[in-house]
């Protein structure tokens, strides 16, 4: 079997007397869309701050592509080949599209383009960042002031902010939150097309997104995973559903 992209290994995190991250194992295997869901204050967010870099957990491990990254700062972690994309959007509204997009691209590419003039320098990093925009199928807006665009638009704009590090492992942290049911499905369409090239890690709510693209599900309970498996294991889990999908389900 091939080596997880990413491990967490017993991973804890206390506030106060709040275990929010609570002795998590997890494996993300190479091009699989890894989803993790549960309830509101599970420690979703917490995690994906701890696989980041933004927030230190108090003890266990983050191994990504087999090394040890648990005490590398966040910049590090992203030349490493991590991105995430945030749950607020986070583009500079007077920027374009294109222009959101080359900042990422410069501040992955600055040592490789260095040796450029500028003018070439700038020609690379433009490309770059129409090719990410290609990739979410934003190149004809990438003239448009990101503020001017949709909803759902902007959250593949941050989507190809984060492609332009050209990452091995995307961290999507709610990507569909605050999208309407055709940006949902546009959405959900892009990100089966991006499953064939990124392995990915997704924290959701939608759980009818999740069913849809996720190889395999982890659950998150207080600050526990309580189960890991196939979309139909977790599906059909008691367990599961007891202390989650009940809820939702009715
Ligand atoms: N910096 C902090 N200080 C104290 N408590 C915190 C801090 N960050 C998070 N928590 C608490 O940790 C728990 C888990 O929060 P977290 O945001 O990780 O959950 P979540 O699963 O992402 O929730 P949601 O689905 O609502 O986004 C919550 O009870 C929260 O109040």
């Amino acid at each position: 079997m091939a080596d997880a992209l990413l491990r967490l290994v017993d991973l804890r995190k206390h506030y106060g007397g709040l275990a929010v991250t609570d002795g998590v194992c997890l494996d993300v295997m190479p091009g699989e869309i890894h989803a993790v869901i549960g309830p509101n204050g599970a420690g979703k967010t917490t995690l994906i701050h701890e696989i980041t870099g933004i927030v230190a957990p108090d003890s266990g491990r983050v191994v990504f592509a087999g090394r040890d990254i648990t005490r590398l700062s966040l910049p590090r972690r992203v030349r490493a080949g991590l991105a995430r994309t945030f749950q607020i959007t986070s583009v500079v509204a007077g920027f374009t599209a294109l222009d959101n997009v080359a900042l990422a691209v410069q501040a992955r590419g600055g040592s490789s383009f260095r040796f450029l003039r500028p003018a070439s320098s700038e020609r690379a990093t433009n490309e770059a960042a129409l090719a990410a925009l290609a990739e979410v199928g934003l190149a004809d807006r990438a003239a448009i002031p990101a503020g001017a665009l949709s909803h759902g638009e902007k959250r593949a704009l941050e989507l190809a902010i984060a492609l332009a590090t050209k990452p091995r492992l995307l961290l999507l942290d709610e990507p569909l939150a605050g999208a309407g049911p055709e940006e949902t499905e546009r959405l959900i369409a892009l990100l089966t097309r991006l499953k064939s090239t990124y392995t990915i890690l997704l924290v959701e709510h939608d759980m009818q997104a999740v069913f849809a693209l996720a190889d395999r599900v982890s659950v998150l309970v207080y600050g526990r995973v309580i189960a890991t498996g196939t979309v139909a294991e977790i599906r059909g889990d008691p367990a599961v559903r007891a202390a989650y999908l009940g809820e939702d389900e009715g």
